[in-house]
């Protein structure tokens, strides 16, 4: 499979630090430059563990309106947002999220969900932001669908994507650091497969390159959205997609709004690499594990950390798959 080889980033990536743009919208044109850009996503995915999407086919006015309705639901009482309980909870600032708040809106785009949210959030429901975030996320989860699949596509190995064996959940964060303060969210690396998120204009994401461990401004690109790709992708390709460190750090800006759209593997999947990813050059580097398993071990590790202030500092040197799974192999990011 010639998609099989080994991420070296390349010298321009090195120098502009610039994350690879992906105009979706090429895919659907001419052979050759549907080809280039399944290459360029391909690339991506080994050597960044992030990307960026344009021409994604959601509208513009849709994602201006989620903004407004996340910041507005930020403003209801710390009460009412504590009602969002469960496996995905409502978090509060604490002490390793220095003034970030994230709430979940568990369930979305099932309209009923999202109506159970507003309910919690407002006494009277309101039906104006549950269109939008129905609106949102149903656009949202198809995008996040396709681009899994494009990159499936990119290695040559779309066969095996299966609708039934992911989902996603949609997460409303809003980070609101006070006059001389320095705050957000510690590097780390998505669990899941992969990351969709929206960010507003407001700048303060990062991701640490593949080598040289540097950090580079995710800077706010108009309409696009930010794709990371994830642990449980690193795992199934056999450590050939790359899971990108990422951390969001500001002072002295006005309330920044994150969308991050989380697409899972479901709990009782295995994550094992197809063989397309293994041969006697590229040995399998995990053990196939349940995803339950791994997800409920990086919540058991990280709820314990927002206690600690020095977990929003600390670099993040180690690597929850590899621990999880008791080898210290990898590929590069180690
Ligand atoms: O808010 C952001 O820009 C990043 C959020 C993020 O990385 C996460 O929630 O995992
Ligand atoms: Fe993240």
């Amino acid at each position: 499979m010639p998609s099989l080889v080994s991420a070296v980033p390349s010298e321009e990536c090195e120098s502009e630090l610039q994350v690879p743009v992906i105009d979706l919208s090429s895919l659907k044109k001419g052979n050759d430059e549907a080809e280039a850009t399944l290459a360029k996503v391909n690339k991506a995915c080994q050597e960044w563990g992030c990307f960026l999407v344009v021409n994604h086919g959601i509208d513009k006015e849709i994602v201006a309106d989620m903004d407004s309705a996340t910041r507005e639901t930020f403003k209801v009482s710390k009460e009412n947002k504590e009602k969002i309980q469960g496996e995905f909870a409502y978090i509060p600032s604490m002490p390793a999220l220095p003034f970030l708040e994230i709430l979940p809106v568990n369930g979305a785009p099932d309209p009923r969900a999202i109506q159970k949210f507003a309910e919690q959030m407002w006494p009277q429901g309101n039906s104006k932001i549950c269109k939008i975030i129905e609106k949102y996320s149903a656009g949202i989860e198809e995008l996040t669908r396709e681009i899994t699949q494009v990159i499936m596509k990119s290695f040559g190995v779309s066969k095996y994507y299966e609708e039934s064996q992911h989902w996603g959940l949609l997460r409303m964060n809003y980070c609101d650091v006070p006059p001389q303060a320095r705050g957000g969210l510690g590097p780390h690396t998505d669990h899941n497969l992969i990351t969709v998120m929206y960010q507003d204009n407001s700048g303060g994401l990062e991701l640490k390159t593949k080598l040289g461990g540097k950090w580079v401004d995710l800077k706010p690109l108009p309409d696009s959205f930010v794709v990371f790709t994830g642990d449980s992708l690193k795992a199934w390709s056999n450590g050939f997609i790359h899971s990108g460190i990422h951390r969001v750090v500001m002072s002295n800006k006005s309330p920044r709004v994150s969308l991050p759209y989380f697409f899972f593997f479901r709990d009782d999947a295995v994550v094992e690499a197809p063989p397309e990813f293994v041969d006697d050059h590229h040995p399998r580097l995990y053990t196939p594990f349940r995803y339950g398993d791994y997800k409920a071990y990086c919540k058991q590790i990280k709820s314990a950390r927002c206690e600690h202030k020095e977990f929003f500092e600390r670099e993040s040197d180690e690597a929850f798959l590899e621990n999880f799974l008791g080898t210290s192999t990898g590929r590069g990011n180690l």
